[in-house]
């Protein structure tokens, strides 16, 4: 086998457009969205503050955030096509394949006509998606038909809610606000280029979502939360991970949850939400889990010079607030889908289509072979 080409590979160090809604590690371990340190966004801003400034262009005044929340809070309600599509789904699927179904069968529904009428759609997404989840997850797990038209003040409110039936307690909410912010918005990420790549044939808005789900979905991107949780789930002590991480490395295994395609000393995500994850930890009386990762953390630094990117104590944290593992990534789609859909308008505001060239690895020419001569 031809020796892995890595500088150059995927698309590594090329610039593939412009973009006004983010920078990733252009001051070092620095992001921004819109100019706004991360840091900040994710300590004083909810998410739909957030989600405003990504796609409005400008943080939203008072009035304009009651206003926005108020819109959202009206766009939960499932369609009952919907909720008749979810019933369908087995108890075995992957959450992820759920969301892009119910993306996809949104736009059946509710189909974008025309993009003047985009911000409707990506609202109602923004708003319909944590209900869609946990109306699935709730109905296929434990026959519940959840109600998603809840009291809910935010989305984060609301994905704690019909996850677990019954109002969610205020520090849990304030961890997922600064969850979802941190998730919302990354620059050329796989799966935001995704929905770049197919807004650029002038697709519709929920095709460029549907596509950006199956993106996220994979293990070296948003699957990572996921991975990370179910390695380190398996262990007991911080010795014992150690041990076994030692172990994975020496067989040049992957650990999930450390790495980064741009950033190269450490993710500045990683610290707010290792910080909430702490919290929670003393509030949930953890006695290794926190210990666990912190360790993990150690050893990879100490033996590979790698760190851990947003995902990894974003599994910690998701766990000590009863989130089912499974549950993880389509938090991230939750979010991200405000990043994912600004991309798409940024995109259609100035689109040529996305269409690169390759470099030809094959044979210069070949001879046909009639059926019945060939090997
Ligand atoms: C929100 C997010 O999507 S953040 C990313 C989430 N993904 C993960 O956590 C999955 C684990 N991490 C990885 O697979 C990678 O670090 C990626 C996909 C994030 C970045 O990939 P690249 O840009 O190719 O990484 P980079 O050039 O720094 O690394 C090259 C080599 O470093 C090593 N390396 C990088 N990350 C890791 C890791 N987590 N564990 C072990 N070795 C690693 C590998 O030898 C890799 O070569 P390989 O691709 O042949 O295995
Ligand atoms: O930027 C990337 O390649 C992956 C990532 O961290 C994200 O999408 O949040």
């Amino acid at each position: 086998m031809a020796e892995k080409k890595l500088s150059g590979a995927g698309l590594r160090g090329q610039s593939a457009g412009e973009t006004a809604l983010c920078t990733v590690g252009q001051t070092g371990s620095g992001l921004t969205y819109r100019g706004y340190d991360i840091k900040e966004l994710a300590d004083k801003a909810q998410f739909e503050e957030v989600a405003y400034l990504l796609l409005y262009g400008k943080l939203p005044n008072q009035t304009e955030l009651d206003g926005y929340k108020a819109k959202l809070k009206g766009l939960r309600s499932l369609p009952a096509a919907l909720k008749t599509v979810l019933e369908q789904i087995p108890a075995d699927a992957h959450p992820m394949d759920v969301m892009r179904t119910g993306c996809s069968m949104l736009g059946n529904l509710e189909t974008e006509q025309d993009f003047s009428e985009q911000n409707d759609h990506i609202d109602r997404m923004l708003a319909v998606f944590p209900g869609m989840i946990n109306y699935w997850y709730n109905f296929s797990h434990n026959g519940v038909r959840v109600d998603v038209d809840t009291d809910a003040d935010s989305i984060a409110e609301q994905f704690l809610w019909t996850l677990h039936n019954k109002k969610p307690e205020p520090l849990h909410v304030q961890v997922m606000h600064a969850s979802l912010v941190l998730y919302a918005e990354h620059e050329f990420n796989a799966s935001t280029f995704t929905g770049r790549v197919c807004a650029s044939t002038l697709s519709d808005i929920h095709s460029c979502v549907t596509g950006a789900i199956g993106s996220l979905r994979g293990p070296l991107h948003g699957g990572a939360n996921e991975a990370a949780m179910e390695m380190i789930e398996n262990w007991r002590s911080p010795e014992e991970a150690e041990d076994k991480i030692m172990g994975m490395l020496a067989r040049k295994d992957k650990i999930m949850g450390f790495g980064h395609a741009i950033y190269r000393e450490s993710d500045p995500r990683n610290a707010i939400i290792k910080e909430w994850s702490q919290k929670l930890s003393e509030q949930v009386g953890d006695e290794y889990l926190y210990a666990v990762s912190e360790r993990v953390e150690a050893v990879m630094w100490r033996e590979k010079k790698l760190f851990c990117n947003a995902d990894f104590f974003h599994a910690s944290a998701y766990n000590f607030m009863g989130i089912p593992t499974k549950l993880f990534t389509p938090i991230f789609v939750c979010s991200r889908v405000a990043g994912w859909t600004a991309h798409v308008m940024e995109q259609r505001a100035n689109n040529r289509i996305i269409r690169p060239s390759a470099d030809y690895t094959g044979p210069e020419s070949a001879e046909w072979v009639a059926i019945e001569d060939r090997d």
